[in-house]
């Protein structure tokens, strides 16, 4: 795979986890243009948690789907470590969106049919690894998110925060560089939320992996390493 390393980034500095560079985005409405996203740039360490909090309609879900590869910025770079993810093919990012980015969205899109340890297994065994082996890690991630009796459950036997956790759980099961997580406890009552929360702030203290976490609740932002927002298509420090 032709992994296009920065030449821009000085020797010697590690590089940031997840780092969005002058990135703009704009979409058409109607004969106008609204621009989004207008040289936004952000940067996050490996195993730092950053809370992004930001009106409705400014552009959280665009950044994260930049950030997470899903969508290409109109202008600027994203490196996920030294790579810069701009320059690959559509194949090439695809890969590291599977093996190098874990996804969690306010919905947990937890496949109905599989139980909660084969959900965490799934995109292990896509990677390629053993049955045997990716059955072990799901059962570890699982206990860690504190769901060790419901493994053999499905989804629609879980409660709301439990399905939340499986998704935690399968968004790190290949122990991804950066966990990109947009309102995952949106639809949970305030308890529910904080406790989803607790359990995921220590997996991700544990495991060291960078989080960009999109979230209306203050609280929880709070309690996160640093709080960014968005205005007039620009990352601000919160
Ligand atoms: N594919 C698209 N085509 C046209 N407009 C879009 C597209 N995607 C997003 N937008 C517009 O860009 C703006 C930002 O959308 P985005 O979903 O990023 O906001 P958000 O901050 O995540 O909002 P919310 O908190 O309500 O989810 C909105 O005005 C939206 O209508």
């Amino acid at each position: 795979m032709n992994m296009a390393v920065d030449p821009r980034q000085t020797p010697g500095t590690a590089p940031a986890a997840l780092e969005l560079s002058g990135i703009t985005r704009s979409f058409d409405e109607g004969d106008r243009q609204l621009h989004i996203l207008r040289g936004a740039n952000l940067r996050i360490e490996p195993g730092e948690m950053v809370a992004l909090v930001a009106a409705s309609g400014t552009g959280k879900s665009t950044l994260l789907h930049i950030a997470g590869l899903l969508e290409r910025p109109d202008e600027g770079d994203v490196f996920l470590g030294p790579v810069n993810c701009s320059e690959l093919s559509d194949a090439e990012r695809t890969t590291i969106r599977r093996n190098d980015i874990g996804f969690v969205y306010q919905f947990h899109h937890l496949l109905p049919e599989f139980t909660a340890v084969e959900n965490v297994m799934m995109p292990q065994m896509i990677r390629g690894l053993p049955r045997k082996e990716a059955a072990n890690r799901a059962d570890e991630l699982l206990k860690y998110m504190r769901l060790g009796d419901r493994g053999s459950h499905r989804p629609s036997e879980l409660s709301g925060g439990e399905q939340q956790r499986v998704a935690v759980a399968r968004a790190v099961a290949n122990a991804p560089r950066i966990l990109l997580l947009d309102e995952p406890t949106g639809n949970l009552d305030p308890k529910t939320a904080s406790y989803v929360f607790e359990a995921l702030s220590a997996l991700v203290r544990a495991s060291g992996v960078a989080t960009l976490f999109a979230t209306h609740n203050l609280e929880l932002a709070g309690r996160m390493d640093r709080a960014i927002t968005l205005a007039d298509g620009q990352v601000k420090d919160l």
